[in-house]
């Protein structure tokens, strides 16, 4: 996949299909959009924004499911041919129609892809409806790809954060399509995990991004391009105390040094939630008995997971 950074529009060699959206999450709905126009046979670029419309326009919006790093990653996998980066802040004073003559145009536009609440030019008026009057005239088809739903109505991102935040991981991971991951570096704590014989990998989770209920979690952590096993504690840990909300994770049968890293450590199932002890030695003893439980539960869900 090539990736294009704002100001520069990629010169493209043969028209495209372009897909359009933020696709936070990127859950079977957007993945849904992407499949439609890889159909069309056409090479892909993905069409979308540095940062979030909302953040220009309310400089407020909903906590991210996924960073542009994992974003970028999953795009990649499903073989998006282009990534390109608009800024928002340079498009939001287009008019829908200069939108369509200033980026779908300069791009070769063959066929445009876009969700069924896709809205575009300034203030975000034109929607799927202007998007095909444009296409005609200039020389696109517009597709508008209904709404994957399940039994509660379409998946939505907005669904999916409800979902984390009350740690319920296995309904998230069925409208993501895949288990909800956490992607930041790995920083120091103050190594009294290894004392304790439970070493974890702290990762700081930053405002802005979706934080799923403090408690713990069966999981498992990607290193070296294998999924480990694994237990994960999100909290701000009341027995210890801790000025930042983080994610720690203890990986099984694992000893190696993974400091200052980015690891992602996917959070399969709520186990328990996060409590204040009366002091380290109540808590390790809760730890192994998580350790335990965590360790059941993987093996009773080996299938399905990484
Ligand atoms: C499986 C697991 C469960 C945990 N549960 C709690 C908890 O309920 N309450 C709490 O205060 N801290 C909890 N923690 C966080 C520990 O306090 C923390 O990992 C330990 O203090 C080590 O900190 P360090 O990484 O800074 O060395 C848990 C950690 C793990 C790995
Ligand atoms: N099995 C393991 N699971 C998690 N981290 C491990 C493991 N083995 C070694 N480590 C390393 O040890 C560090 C954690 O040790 P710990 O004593 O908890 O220190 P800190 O308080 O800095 O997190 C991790 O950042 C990682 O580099």
């Amino acid at each position: 996949m090539e990736i294009y950074r704002a100001d520069k529009l990629p010169d493209m060699r043969e028209p495209v299909a372009v897909i359009l959206g933020m696709f936070d999450g990127v859950h079977v709905g957007h993945a849904a959009v992407i499949r439609a126009a890889q159909e069309t046979g056409l090479r892909t670029a993905l069409v979308t924004f540095t940062e979030h419309p909302a953040q220009v326009l309310k400089n407020r919006r909903a906590p991210e499911l996924t960073t542009a790093r994992q974003r970028e990653r999953i795009f990649a996998a499903m073989q998006v041919d282009f990534l390109i980066y608009l800024d928002f802040k340079t498009i939001k004073s287009l008019s829908a129609e200069e939108f369509i003559q200033n980026v779908l145009v300069p791009i070769r536009t063959k066929a445009a892809f876009c969700g069924f609440n896709y809205t575009f030019g300034a203030g975000g008026k034109a929607g799927p409806a202007e998007l095909e009057r444009f296409g005609e005239r200039y020389g696109f088809t517009a597709v508008r790809v209904p709404p994957v739903c399940d039994a509660d109505g379409p998946v939505s991102s907005t669904r999916i954060r409800e979902q984390i935040v009350d740690g319920r991981m296995e309904d998230a991971a069925r409208l993501l399509g895949r288990p909800f991951t956490l992607e930041f570096p790995v920083i120091h704590g103050r190594q009294l995990g290894r004392k304790l014989g439970i070493p974890t990998i702290n990762q700081r989770i930053p405002d802005g991004h979706v934080c799923p209920r403090y408690g713990v979690y069966a999981a498992s952590a990607l290193v070296d391009g294998c999924w480990r096993d694994a237990v994960a504690s999100v909290g701000v840990k009341p027995t210890v105390g801790s000025d930042d909300v983080l994610c720690e994770t203890f990986i099984f049968d694992y000893d190696g040094d993974l400091y200052d890293r980015w690891i992602e450590v996917a959070l399969h199932t709520f186990l328990r939630p996060e409590e204040r002890f009366a002091g380290v030695e109540e808590l390790k003893t809760q730890m192994e008995r998580d350790i335990r439980h965590a360790k059941a539960w993987l093996a009773r869900h080996k299938r399905n997971r990484p």
